[in-house]
């Protein structure tokens, strides 16, 4: 998918929300477990239920790795079943790889072409030459690890190199990188005060923004600092919306969550316009 796609679809459904698939069997509702695929049956009942509401989907590959091979082949059926029946969607694995290059090129390989993901996330700790390899297939996006949301992020990415954060070499050296057309950024919702820093070095990139809900990040507070003319944004949400519920109701009680936020984003929007 293009840049251009995914602005569009974000400015059709006035949304630009990402629902993270973090599929648990201990989170979901008992009564699945005696389903042959309960991971793949929960997943598509969420997706069914909540694919108007947003514009990605961000199954986290370490809850699909935990069930062996079982998990791989329900996070095939997931991304199978998306881009069959909803291809507007933009799509994300967040797997969190990143290796010397001819390794990242299999990761490459493995998520961009076999499983045929939109993108994929990705630790900038190697270098160069461990991202570009990514970078070289076309309409994929790779999504750079920045400023992660959790409280580790500042063991490392806030300390400074010289004069500047970590964070905010791996932003400018990262745009240096050939095919960094390509390039997204993770920022924690949780790290808020730092969006018009960052704006300042990627004025015009897409963030992907987890943190929201339950580790506490606020919608508004990240679209105040965080929006561009063309939004820049995909917010994440996970358990707030998959969990919502453990019950029969699961799935509609995924799409109340994802309607609050998507109603939330409309009005961001709404003020996005008049800045604009
Ligand atoms: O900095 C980061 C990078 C990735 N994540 C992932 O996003 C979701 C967040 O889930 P919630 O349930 O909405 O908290 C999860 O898959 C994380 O591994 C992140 O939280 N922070």
């Amino acid at each position: 998918m293009t840049t251009q796609e995914l602005i569009a679809q974000i400015h059709k459904k006035q949304s630009f929300l990402c629902i993270g698939l973090d599929t648990d069997l201990d989170k979901i509702p008992k009564f699945l477990l005696k389903e042959e695929d309960p991971i793949f049956t929960f997943n598509k009942a969420i997706i069914d239920a909540t694919h108007h509401l947003c514009v990605a989907y961000k199954p986290n590959i370490a809850f699909y790795e935990a069930y062996g091979v079982e998990g791989w082949s329900s996070l095939r059926k997931t991304i199978e079943y998306l881009n069959e029946n909803y291809p507007e969607i933009f799509t994300i694995a967040d797997a969190k790889r990143g290796d010397i290059g001819n390794t990242s090129t299999r990761y490459a390989k493995a998520f961009f072409e076999d499983l045929n993901f939109d993108s994929i996330t990705i630790a900038p700790y190697m270098g160069k030459d461990s991202v570009e390899p990514f970078l070289a297939f076309e309409n994929k996006h790779t999504i750079l690890l920045a400023l992660t949301s959790n409280e580790g992020a500042f063991d490392f990415q806030t300390k400074k190199i010289g004069d500047t954060e970590l964070y905010k070499e791996v932003l400018s050296i990262s745009t240096t990188y050939k095919g960094s057309e390509n390039l997204m950024y993770v920022v924690g919702a949780t790290k808020a005060a730092y969006f018009k820093e960052i704006r300042k070095i990627v004025p015009n990139s897409f963030l992907l923004v987890p943190g929201v809900g339950a580790q506490g990040g606020n919608l508004h507070d990240v679209c105040a600092h965080g929006m561009t003319k063309d939004v820049g944004l995909l917010i994440n949400s996970s358990r707030g919306i998959i969990y919502a519920s453990g019950e029969q109701n699961f799935a509609e009680a995924a799409q109340q969550k994802a309607c609050e936020l998507q109603i939330a984003m409309k009005k961001e929007l709404d003020g996005l316009h008049q800045v604009f």
